[in-house]
């Protein structure tokens, strides 16, 4: 349905500050303050970067995207604004207080107990039901994408490299990989290019570890594998050690189901791996374990 765009005109947005660069933007916060007296309201404004790889029809498809999802566990879109020339390019969307869930995990890590961490388990695997529903494959599923609305409530964000799945197949191969971290690809993915609901469900299990491990990783991915190696010869020499069933190791603290939970979604073989329904099952049951 075309969501009716609300349209934001330029000279109320008062910038605040710089939040941070996405993929092919950059997001600052700012207020949206139409009658000049500080009350309105903050919200997150993405331009797109005018040196970036990216082009306008990138920047449009993600406004496409995010404008056409409504659910609870994904960033708000709010509408977009116009420059003079009537192109296009701004992006305007809720602005979340808590920030980043790796910022969040960092200042927070000694209140967050299991029960917490499987109820944003829970949320980001409903977000990506909702987006499976729509046949999008979000293809850069990471702690660094997500979003923290308030103490019990996360959302998924960053849809810059988002795609739908074409109706005669199961994958989206892309051309060349943006300048996502391939350490949340799964092996197809680094190997074939190909991002499936299955390959999201791969860096599910990455943002479970992340969750586990209070992103202890996340801030320093190097030190996880094979830290020297660099560029073209990281993604083979990952892509060996996946073969060879190496994988991420349980993070201390962590339940033996939730452990259980992300060998499943790094599954070698696609096919292997479970739906995030079926995912959706393995945390309540774990959240039931908690209860007891
Ligand atoms: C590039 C950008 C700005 N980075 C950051 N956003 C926010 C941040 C804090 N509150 C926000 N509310 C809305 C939005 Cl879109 C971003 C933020 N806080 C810290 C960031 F580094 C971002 O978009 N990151 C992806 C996301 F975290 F959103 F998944």
């Amino acid at each position: 349905r075309q969501q009716e765009q609300e349209v934001f005109e330029e000279r109320h947005l008062r910038f605040i500050s710089h939040l941070g660069k996405g993929n092919f933007g950059s997001v600052d916060l700012c207020r949206y303050d139409p009658l000049g007296d500080n009350t309105g309201e903050l919200v997150a404004v993405k331009q797109l970067q005018p040196n970036k790889q990216a082009n306008m029809a990138d920047f449009q498809k993600e406004i496409q995207t995010i404008s056409s999802l409504h659910c609870d566990y994904i960033v708000k879109y709010r509408g977009i604004c116009y420059s003079a020339g009537r192109r296009v390019h701004t992006l305007v969307m809720e602005y979340l207080p808590y920030g980043s869930l790796i910022g969040y995990m960092e200042k927070c890590k000694h209140t967050l107990n299991t029960r917490r961490l499987l109820l944003f388990a829970s949320q980001i695997c409903k977000g990506m039901e909702y987006l499976q529903s729509l046949r999008y494959v979000h293809r850069d599923l990471a702690a660094r994408n997500i979003l923290v609305a308030g103490d019990t409530l996360v959302k998924i964000a960053d849809f810059g490299l988002t795609k739908i799945v074409p109706f005669d197949k199961e994958y989206y191969r892309v051309t060349q990989f943006g300048e996502s971290p391939i350490f949340w690809y799964a092996p197809e993915s680094i190997s074939e290019y190909k991002f499936s609901h299955k390959s999201d469900v791969w860096s599910f299990g990455v943002v479970l570890h992340e969750l586990f491990s209070f992103c202890e990783l996340s801030r320093n991915p190097k030190r996880r594998i094979g830290s020297d190696i660099q560029g073209p010869m990281m993604g083979a020499h990952l892509h060996n050690v996946l073969k060879d069933n190496w994988r991420l190791p349980v993070p201390a603290m962590c339940p033996p189901k939730v452990y259980s939970m992300m060998m499943q979604c790094w599954a070698y073989t696609s096919e292997d791996r479970p739906t995030f329904f079926h995912l959706q099952d393995l945390i309540e049951s774990s959240l039931q374990d908690e209860r007891e």
